[in-house]
């Protein structure tokens, strides 16, 4: 499309619900799995435990209320859950239950010590105050007990939660357990309480280290390098604003932002002045009103022109409404599940290539891993250390699932197999878990 053309578009039905899309992912995966046993591999998209707790708060008025907490452990295959706490009134047991599998994928793909889970309280943060907020997260882990620790089930942060909630979740449990190095129980937390170097930026940094080695390896046509790339971004919170900064010091222009009150696209066509955007967003809440900038949908910025297209914001963000829009080169998916499969073949089918969200934003639960070590060791690795670490880690991981897609047969389709990124990367970690379950051994 146009910078100034606009439309509406819509999914079809069922297409955004996200256990039909974990379901379907799967499926693609399963189909290039055929020496893993039908039965194996139905058990590893199944959740091992899934814990709903009601959360009861005073608010600042003196009214009681209860919210809906969840925690989902999918797998403990590697080693403990691990997985982000999200706030938003959108949480619901199904899409908890997606996001903890997708934990399980990641961590199996990137290698490390882990299973996955996920967690969330259906709440809207904006209208609660932080006594509120620091209320609902204290009540909400003391319900969880023992369901979550060190070396068992780790919790990070994830939409609308942060490093302040992180630090709330480690006093809470550290109440819980005096005199025990509690210290791991919880990732993310500020650097004052055993926070790594580099973990707040880490999601995003691993956006650019994954989309950097993937154009080196030749996987993105008409795309050689970050330098000069035109960047668009959905999401203006950690991970879309962060990736902003660090696809500009890698010479990308960043020519629009938006966040849930809207898109900015740089006037002159450019690239965006990141120091206006985050100064206005910390004045006025949006990035919408940036002087210099001129306003549109969030649809329609997922519809601009660009080289790199990265959804940092919510799921489902591009569905078979309006994966015919998206112009870029390359989607690199910030987000959790932003693409619906669906959207995914037509985006396939359009040459568009998409560095999918278990591979694209391991990074975060990566430095996780580094802080949890961290933690354990009762050590403190520099800035440099963490980031030379996180950089070798996602290259090799962007390099063997790049290996794993260029193995895919010729006539995937002719064949009935989804031959893209994604399925590489879904593989890639499926066939180490199955290993791995079978190597374990399934009990009598
Ligand atoms: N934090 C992490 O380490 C990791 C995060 N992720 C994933 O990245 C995504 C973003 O997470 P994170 O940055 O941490 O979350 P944040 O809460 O920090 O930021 C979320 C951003 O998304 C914006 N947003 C919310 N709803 C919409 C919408 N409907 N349209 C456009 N923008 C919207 C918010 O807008 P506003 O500012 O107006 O509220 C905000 O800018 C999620 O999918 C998360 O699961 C994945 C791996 C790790
Ligand atoms: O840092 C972590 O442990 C998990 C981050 C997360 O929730 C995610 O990768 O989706």
């Amino acid at each position: 499309m146009t910078d100034t053309q606009s439309s509406q578009s819509t999914p079809l039905a069922d297409e955004l619900d996200p256990e039909r899309i974990l379901t379907e992912q799967f499926h693609r995966a399963r189909t290039h799995l055929s020496e893993v046993p039908p039965g194996l591999v139905d058990y590893l998209r199944l959740p091992r435990r899934t814990i709903n707790v009601s959360v009861p708060v005073q608010m600042d008025d003196g009214h009681i209320r209860h919210f809906e907490g969840y925690r989902v452990l999918h797998s403990r295959m590697f080693g403990p859950g691990k997985g982000g706490i999200r706030y938003h009134p959108a949480v619901s047991p199904g899409e908890v239950k997606v996001l903890a599998a997708l934990m399980s994928w990641k961590c199996a793909l990137l290698h490390l010590p882990f299973g996955g889970a996920k967690g969330g309280v259906a709440c809207d943060p904006k209208e609660l105050s932080e006594g509120e907020l620091r209320r609902i997260t204290r009540r909400f882990i003391s319900e969880l007990g023992d369901n979550i620790g060190p070396y068992t089930d780790v919790p990070a942060p994830d939409v609308y939660t942060d490093a302040q909630t992180m630090a709330w979740i480690y006093d809470t449990y550290d109440q819980l357990h005096p005199g025990e190095n509690n210290l791991p129980v919880v990732t993310g937390k500020p650097r004052e309480l055993g926070g790594s170097a580099g973990r707040t930026e880490a999601t995003s940094r691993g956006c650019v280290y994954t989309a950097e080695r993937l154009i080196a390896l030749g996987g993105v046509p008409g795309l050689d390098s970050l330098q000069g790339a035109r960047v668009v971004i959905q999401g203006f919170g950690n991970v879309g604003r962060i990736a902003a900064r660090l696809f500009q010091e890698m010479g990308a222009h960043i020519r629009a932002v938006s966040d849930s009150g809207g898109a900015i696209l740089a006037e002159n066509g450019d690239t965006l002045d990141l120091d206006r955007v985050e100064a206005h967003k910390a004045d006025h809440g949006s990035v919408v009103g940036v002087p210099g900038s001129r306003t549109i949908t969030n649809d329609d910025l997922l519809a601009l022109e660009c080289d790199i297209l990265v959804p940092a914001a919510l799921g489902g963000q591009i569905h078979s409404g309006n994966a015919t829009r998206v112009a870029a080169r390359l989607v690199v998916e910030g987000a959790n599940r932003p693409i619906t499969p669906e959207a995914d073949d037509v985006l396939a089918a359009r040459g568009i290539v998409v560095l999918p969200d278990i591979l694209a934003n391991a990074g975060g639960v990566t430095v996780s891993y580094y802080e949890w070590v961290q933690n354990i060791e009762h050590h403190s690795w520099s800035l440099e250390e963490v980031n030379n670490r996180l950089r070798t880690r996602m290259f090799d991981a962007t390099d063997r699932v790049v290996a794993r897609w260029r193995g895919f047969p010729q006539d995937c389709a002719e064949q009935g197999l989804c031959g893209d990124l994604r399925t590489a990367a879904l593989v890639e970690a499926l066939d180490r878990l199955a290993k791995a379950t079978l190597q374990r051994g399934i009990w009598p």
